[in-house]
């Protein structure tokens, strides 16, 4: 893989699988990795609490700004489930690798039990299902390549992407 491919942008929706690949794949290609989630985290405390405190907008706010930092970088980036929703950062996926990550209803109901997750109060698969209706025509419209992460391992799903990026250079 060339450093053209850089940044690498891993988008999708909530618990897709986009930190935990994300993070195996920088490690294969030995670039940086950086989740957009954590960083807003790490400079803010948890994402729950910004939510109730200041409202979605303001995460927001907070979100873009990570996002257009890390987006500068040659590293791979896993963006939060919302982030594509900015047109700045629908502008600056034009100038990355862009992969999006699936996943069913059905195996996403396993990964969602307990979330803290802000937007998934009340029903979570039933919220998951209606964003991820919402935002999929999104998704599919920035990404270069999807992958499935429904039923296969991390290890090999990453692998796949690994050997995707280094075909396509
Ligand atoms: N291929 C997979 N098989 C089984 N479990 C998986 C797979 N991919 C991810 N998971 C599990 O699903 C959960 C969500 O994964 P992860 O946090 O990477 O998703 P995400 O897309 O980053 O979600 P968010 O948008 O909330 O940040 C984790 O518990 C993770 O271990
Ligand atoms: O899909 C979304 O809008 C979100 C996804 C998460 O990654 C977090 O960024 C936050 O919980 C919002
Ligand atoms: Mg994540």
């Amino acid at each position: 893989m060339t450093s053209r491919s850089l940044p690498v942008a891993l988008i999708g929706p909530m618990a897709s699988g986009k930190s935990r690949i994300g993070r195996r794949v920088a490690a294969a290609l030995d670039v940086p990795f950086i989740d957009t989630d954590s960083v807003v985290v790490a400079e803010h405390g948890p994402i729950s609490g910004i939510f109730e405190r200041e409202g979605e907008d303001f995460f927001r706010v907070l979100e873009r700004a990570a996002v257009a930092e890390a987006l500068e970088q040659a590293a791979v980036v896993s963006l939060g489930g919302g982030a594509v929703l900015d047109p700045r950062t629908q502008e600056d996926l034009r100038d990355a690798t862009v992969i999006r990550l699936t996943i069913s209803e059905e195996s996403v109901a396993k990964r969602i039990g307990g979330s803290k997750r802000p937007l998934l109060h009340g029903d979570a698969v039933e919220a998951w299902a209606r964003i991820n209706t919402e935002r999929g025509p999104l998704y599919e419209r920035l990404a270069h390549v999807s992958f499935d992460t429904s039923t296969r391992p991390i290890s090999e799903i990453a692998a796949d992407i690994v050997l995707w990026l280094e075909e396509r250079s």
